[in-house]
């Protein structure tokens, strides 16, 4: 067994025997369903290196687990689980996956994970976590992406709070190719986590909004840019589009929200979406800004959830 996920079952390097989190939700279960699951024996999470029948067992190691932080960048990710651990006290584990895909740290019942560019890899990655619940029999789990975006009509710095994310048919709904066939789910967030966030934002003063997010299958021309290598509409399609959007309410593109909204649904977990705006798109395409202003903009998610979630933990006098 891994010299990790022994100091976790023993309690020393996360603290989750006596910590709680009060997140108003009441033993919903995180759901699969799949049906050839149940007749396999074991269950291995290649992106994580991990399996079912983990010696030592999953329910030891993440049982207690209550959110899911997530966002793109690995590093990103660490550094987010290592200040949660400064700001909170609670105990950071090792990197608790064993392969390069992602990273997962853990700090009490909170999970922080990194999920990569885009839905494809984002999808890998919340199907292998929300199985790895599943089978660690973890209840009332709420998943946060915290993450960076391109603004439309909104300051830099502003962080948006999603109520609602749409494909690039403008519906609020993930599509899949399965069998040849367009399959589409509804992508749906959790009002009342995407309210109590947005109020947060609010106390702490950090500029916020709410608006719908559009999830672009890339970066460049699923997203209007004129900068992209190649480009084959006008500058005045750019921007008709982007008033379009802007007058339907969408604030901000990014590149994995109606995948995160409805697997989190199906799962049956409660989902919210953080970004800040590293640009107002209507005034350029370039993320040029410099480090210290992109290090304070992302930091802008993390404070919100970091608070949320100190708000939320509570010592538990019988554990
Ligand atoms: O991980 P974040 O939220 O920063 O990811 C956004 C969306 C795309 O994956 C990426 C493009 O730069 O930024
Ligand atoms: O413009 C942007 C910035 C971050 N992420 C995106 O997907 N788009």
């Amino acid at each position: 067994m891994p010299a990790q996920y022994d100091e976790i079952m023993n309690g020393a390097s996360n603290g989750a025997t006596n910590v709680m989190l009060q997140n108003g939700s009441t033993d919903h279960i995180v759901k699969v369903n799949n049906p050839y699951l149940q007749g396999q024996e074991d269950d291995f999470l290649y992106h994580f290196g991990i399996s079912k029948n983990e010696a030592g067992g999953l329910k030891e190691c993440f049982g207690d687990v209550k959110f899911v932080c997530t966002g793109g960048s690995p590093s990103r990710l660490k550094m987010y689980a290592e200040l949660f651990h400064n700001d909170s006290g609670l105990p950071l584990s090792e990197n608790l996956s064993r392969s390069d895909r992602f990273c997962m740290y853990k700090t009490g019942p909170i999970l922080w994970i990194n999920h990569g560019m885009g839905v494809p890899s984002m999808s890998i990655m919340l199907v292998e976590t929300i199985k790895l619940l599943h089978y660690a029999d973890a209840k009332d789990v709420c998943f946060v992406r915290i993450g960076t975006s391109g603004g439309i009509g909104v300051a830099p710095g502003t962080v948006i709070v999603s109520n609602g994310a749409i494909n690039g048919l403008l519906e609020q709904k993930h599509i899949q190719f399965i069998k040849g066939n367009i399959v589409k789910r509804d992508a749906i967030l959790d009002k009342t986590l995407c309210n109590d966030l947005y109020e947060t934002a609010s106390q702490l003063g950090i500029p916020v909004d709410r608006g719908l997010t559009l999830c672009a299958d890339d970066f460049y021309e699923g997203q209007m840019r004129l900068d992209g290598a190649f480009c084959e509409y006008s500058s005045d399609d750019k921007f008709d589009f982007l008033r379009k959007l802007h007058s339907i309410g969408v604030r901000n593109f990014e590149m994995e929200s109606t995948g995160f909204a409805s697997m989190t649904h199906r799962a049956g977990v409660r989902g919210a979406i953080i970004c800040v705006a590293l640009l107002n798109r209507l005034n350029g395409d370039q993320v040029s800004i410099d480090k210290s202003c992109y290090h304070e903009y992302e930091m802008r998610p993390f404070r919100i959830i970091s608070a949320y979630l100190r708000s939320l933990l509570t010592e538990n006098i019988n554990g």
